[in-house]
């Protein structure tokens, strides 16, 4: 039996375009995987109906085979088993780190609570700041504390909604790493959504690219990067370079070699120094656009080059 199933779920509101199309994702228990769309995909609708906090219009979701049932289905909507944390932390300002954490625990017996909280402090290394309210903490720290708030139940399955928006890449490299650890920890089963696909790459090698409402592919990064389904999926890698006279074919520019002799004549019109090579904007003959990389720094701009790829590395749609 398919952990948690997700099952030809169809969304609109009113009559607005559908904003979720025969949407179906079959996740094993333990799983990280990473939704990766971009803004107004229907990423957050989609978890808002997996935690049972959205009506839909068809479809079903189960886990363990039971069925979650909408909010016009359920008195109290939600589900205590499935948890969703939102980018902003929505944590409570005159609550301190430990009063947030065990918010959720209100009505369990006290010595649990305690030693809940006393748990996830440990485990998520906010134990030094217990006695410290939201605003006293840095991004981090904050989502942290939302994380833990969201774990307090004891879930089995967390839905994390772009939660490091907020965060500067240094605090989300950190975040992810600790987060990871985390999960693994505790076997807890997370869709993990955004629109960073560096950050779903830091995160897990289990993809799940979506557009417009729609699941486009799934897949390890590899698969997805050799093989996209489509424009969309390959141009969340690089960029696309569309080849002369060979119609909806491209190649990336980390797939195109820059000589001085041979090869598809081009002039280098713009230089840009990144971490590991220069990137290099060119014209062609035919006056389209490519970018290259240039990974020795040895060109400049007015060069003239020839360039080369592998027609095994030619992307077609
Ligand atoms: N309650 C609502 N009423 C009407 N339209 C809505 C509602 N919630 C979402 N939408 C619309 O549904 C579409 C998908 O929104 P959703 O928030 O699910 O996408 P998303 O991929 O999570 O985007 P973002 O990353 O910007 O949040 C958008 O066009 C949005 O305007």
């Amino acid at each position: 039996m398919t952990y948690l199933k997700i099952s030809s779920i169809n969304k609109s509101f009113g009559e607005e375009k559908p904003v979720l199309m025969n949407f179906s994702l079959d996740i094993d228990r333990g799983q990280v995987i990473s939704l990766v769309g971009e803004s107004g995909s229907g990423k957050s609708t989609l978890l808002r109906i997996i935690a049972g906090l959205e009506n839909k219009n068809s479809g079903d979701v189960f886990l363990e085979g039971e069925q979650i049932l909408s909010p016009k289905e359920k008195l109290v909507p939600g589900y205590d088993e499935i948890q969703l944390v939102f980018q902003e932390y929505q944590l409570f300002p005159n609550s301190t780190v430990e009063e947030n954490i065990g918010r959720p625990l209100i009505r369990y017996d006290k010595k649990y609570k305690k030693q809940r909280i006393e748990e996830l402090l440990k485990l998520l290394n906010l134990e030094p700041f217990r006695n410290k309210l939201p605003r006293q903490l840095s991004g981090g720290q904050q989502q942290k504390v939302a994380i833990g708030r969201a774990l307090s139940l004891e879930p089995q399955v967390l839905l994390l909604d772009e939660p490091f928006s907020s965060l500067d890449t240094i605090q989300r490299r950190e975040l992810i790493f600790e987060l990871k650890e985390i999960f693994q920890k505790l076997q807890v089963t997370v869709v993990f959504v955004t629109h960073d696909l560096d950050d779903a790459l830091q995160m897990t090698d289990s993809l799940v690219i979506m557009h417009q409402g729609k699941l486009i592919q799934r897949g390890s990064p590899e698969d997805i990067f050799e093989k996209p389904k489509n424009i969309y999926a390959a141009k969340l890698f690089s960029h696309l370079n569309l080849i002369p006279e060979k119609p909806k074919t491209y190649v990336r520019p980390s797939d195109v070699q820059i000589f001085k002799t041979t090869g598809l004549p081009a002039r280098v019109i713009e230089k840009q120094y990144l971490v590991h090579y220069n990137q290099l904007t060119v014209s062609l003959a035919d006056k389209s656009v490519w970018k290259v990389e240039d990974k020795n720094r040895v060109f400049e701009i007015g060069d003239r080059v020839k360039l080369k790829w592998d027609e095994k590395k030619e992307l077609s749609f």
